[in-house]
């Protein structure tokens, strides 16, 4: 399905987004320094922030057009989202963490098994979130943004929040979820190596553009 994006955003007095993009990719990665504004895309997709300018495409709706005051709400987008920081209720377990969302969006129970198992997260179901390791609330973070079954899933930095050490392991999740969903993923990442491992399309963001090229 194809992604299209075309706006202009500005924080108040701050920071100005001008970004042009288009793919088709099943895993499309945004790359950039800190600051850089990869951020404020995702936010754009997902319907978090509106621009002032420009339009948004998913296949064939159009999910913003500001010159025809079309904005579509984030949950009428379907778009699972998994933020740089997971977030999970720390007192819920982990079951009720994935219903949460999933119930109300009426996901399917075959998703829901999947997701499990492809996260591997079948023995921490009881647990509660405060309990979990980095590694494995992420692995839930991930689990429950792909439960509701998403027609795009965004994932910002899948990676940053844990240790150096467990990050190859959650690479390898992600692209276990890329391999095993048909859903398509747009992630956020500074890091180019993880970037080159994952994506099959990439687009550098520096300064609130998209570049030809990684700086
Ligand atoms: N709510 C906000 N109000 C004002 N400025 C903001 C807000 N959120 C972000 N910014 C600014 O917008 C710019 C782009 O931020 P954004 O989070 O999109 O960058 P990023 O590339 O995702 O960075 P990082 O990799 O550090 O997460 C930064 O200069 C940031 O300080």
């Amino acid at each position: 399905m194809a992604l299209s994006l075309h706006c202009t955003f500005r924080y108040p007095q701050r920071f100005a987004l001008d970004a042009t993009l288009s793919s088709a990719a099943h895993v499309t990665a945004l790359c950039g320094a800190s600051g850089s504004g990869k951020t404020t895309i995702l936010m754009l997709i997902a319907g978090l922030l509106r621009p002032q300018a420009g339009a948004i495409r998913y296949g064939d709706e159009v999910w913003v057009d500001v010159a025809s005051r079309r904005f579509v709400p984030p949950e009428a987008r379907r778009v699972g989202v998994m933020f740089q920081e997971p977030r999970l209720f720390p007192h819920y377990s982990v079951r009720k963490n994935l219903n949460y969302g999933y119930v109300r969006r009426g996901g399917e129970p075959a998703q829901m098994d999947k997701a499990i198992e492809t996260l591997e997260i079948g023995d921490l179901l009881t647990r509660p979130v405060h309990s979990l390791s980095g590694g494995q609330k992420q692995r839930v973070a991930l689990a429950r943004a792909i439960v509701s079954g998403p027609q795009l899933l965004l994932l910002d930095e899948p990676l940053t929040s844990v240790e150096p050490a467990l990050q190859e392991k959650i690479a390898v999740y992600v692209k276990r979820v890329a391999k095993e969903f048909a859903t398509p993923i747009v992630l956020v990442s500074h890091s180019v190596e993880l970037v080159q491992q994952m994506a099959e399309r990439t687009f550098w963001v520096k300064d609130g553009e998209i570049v030809a090229e990684p700086t």
